[in-house]
């Protein structure tokens, strides 16, 4: 690939992320709703399809960040902002990944927001993925070679990475802030390992090894939560890949392969 090709391959990639927000938003988003918003890329151009439709169609919604990104997206597109003390059940959570399984595993955290991602995500009573088709795989590390974010009390950082090291192989890498010295300093105070990984098949096992561990505060492994995730590409088209689990009651329906509801 020559110099000169480089954005035109980038431009792909943003229209895909904004294709899947926008056939997401359309497709699930209802007056009355607490909606849950994601942190990355991919959700801002979700956030901005929510601001017009709000504006479009008199939408009355409220919305709960995950990070501080997520908080400042919110107010800046003249959003309501609210909290979980004031609405502790989220009628849906909207959010970017790094990968996406077949069976709609995720890894998460990239942007370092995994802990609140997860805490809003698991509050919510469906939970959705955004994201461009480079996310969609059938395993996980597939594309994302940056292994798993896990966020770690600071004091804590050096024996969970080997205790991870020991208990599972591979890496357990402090990540480290550019244009800033030291480590990254996560919305929450604390740091980030990202765990390179190799050949694992029984991810919620691996989830639960790592949980155990004194010290982690999250995993970026959000396993089993996912009700569909929303792959869009450049040309615009969008394909949803289904959970297998059996809906909640009050789960929102999703348009089958024709788009009927
Ligand atoms: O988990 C995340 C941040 O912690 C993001 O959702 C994930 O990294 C995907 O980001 P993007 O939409 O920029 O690809």
């Amino acid at each position: 690939m020559g110099k000169h090709d480089e954005p035109i391959v980038l431009e792909g990639i943003e229209a895909g992320k904004k294709a899947a927000a926008i056939e997401a938003v359309n497709a699930l988003i209802k007056d009355g709703q607490v909606i849950g918003i994601g942190s990355g890329s991919t959700i801002v151009y979700a956030v901005e399809r929510i601001a017009e439709r709000v504006a479009a169609e008199k939408l009355s919604v409220q919305c709960i960040p995950t990070s501080f990104q997520a908080r400042k997206l919110i107010h800046d597109n003249g959003l309501i902002l609210e909290s979980l003390e004031n609405c502790p059940v989220i009628d849906i959570a909207l959010d970017g990944a790094d990968e996406v399984d077949a069976e709609l595993n995720c890894i998460k955290g990239g942007g370092g927001c995994l802990t609140q991602e997860k805490i809003i995500a698991s509050n919510a009573k469906d939970f959705f993925i955004i994201g461009d088709t480079r996310k969609k795989v059938e395993s996980l590390g597939t594309h994302w070679k940056k292994g798993v974010p896990i966020e770690v009390i600071p004091m804590a950082y050096r024996p969970i990475q080997l205790q991870i090291e020991k208990k599972l192989g591979g890496s357990a890498e402090l990540r480290m802030a550019h244009r800033k010295a030291g480590p990254v300093v996560t919305d929450n105070g604390n740091l980030l390992l990202d765990w390179k990984f190799q050949n694992i098949t029984d991810w919620d096992y691996v989830n639960g090894v790592i949980k155990m561990i004194p010290g982690v505060v999250e995993t970026g492994l959000f396993i089993h939560m996912a009700k569909a995730a929303y792959f869009g590409t450049a040309d615009g088209s969008v394909s949803i890949r289904k959970s297998s689990a059996k809906p909640s009651v009050n789960s929102t329906a999703l348009p089958d392969e024709n788009g009927d509801k």
